[in-house]
């Protein structure tokens, strides 16, 4: 099973998540964050890691240009589209970053969002459902009624966000597996500060992962 934490700033402490497991690490280049990072930052901390972990900026409402040149500047694997881009947008993208993953967001308000993934599903390489929230775009800490989980049965691989935790990842997971699900993401659930990652919950965390047995 995939797991992806996001909003790393720190390089020591992306190489420790990276050791501890994490197949993906995600950076937060929405400006307007407090788990912003810059290219810069972020291509310090990418050149340090394992070459077969995922290198994923998480992007919001921004010109395909912006996400071109971030994700040069910064050697990313992938990008995570976490705003209100559309179908034909992906499929720009794609056109300028053939070979990068794109990851599609949905921030799950209601059963009908859940509807809007099979327009995203045959376009990116990943979806990615996380919590609605009114006022912030992501890392709310807020989790989705996972009953709705139950009919989800995209045509591409999903990872579940939002408000994830050691404590309740076993009960999460229990309600996503089914269909294409491959992995998780978490950021605030792992933190002792925004973008200040709390390495005793991460290694808690894959201790939890570890009674799985499909994990890895
Ligand atoms: O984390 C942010 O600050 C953020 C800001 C703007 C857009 C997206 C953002 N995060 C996206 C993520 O992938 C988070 O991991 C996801 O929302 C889950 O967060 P959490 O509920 O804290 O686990």
């Amino acid at each position: 099973m995939r797991v992806k934490i996001c909003g790393i700033t720190k390089l020591d402490q992306g190489i420790a998540i990276a050791r501890l497991g994490a197949q993906a690490l995600g950076f937060i280049c929405v400006p307007a964050s407090p788990r912003y990072v810059s290219p810069e930052t972020i291509r310090l901390i990418v050149e340090q890691l394992p070459k077969n972990v995922d290198r994923i900026g998480v992007f919001a409402n921004t010109t395909i240009e912006n996400i071109c040149q971030v994700a040069a500047e910064s050697n990313l694997s992938g990008v995570q589209l976490h705003g209100n881009e559309t179908a034909e947008y992906c499929d720009r993208l794609r056109e300028f970053l053939p070979g990068i993953e794109i990851i599609k967001a949905l921030r799950v308000k209601t059963p009908e969002t859940l509807a809007t993934a099979a327009v995203y599903a045959v376009r990116v390489d990943t979806l990615l459902l996380d919590a609605y929230h009114p006022e912030q775009l992501g890392g709310t800490g807020k989790t989705i009624d996972w009953m709705m989980l139950s009919e989800f049965r995209p045509q591409c691989p999903w990872l579940l966000a939002g408000g994830l935790t050691p404590d309740n990842i076993l009960n999460a997971i229990d309600s996503a597996i089914g269909y294409n699900f491959s992995g998780v993401d978490l950021s605030s659930g792992v933190e002792i500060a925004p973008g200040d990652k709390d390495l005793t919950k991460v290694a808690q965390l894959f201790a939890k992962l570890s009674q799985l047995a499909n994990h890895r």
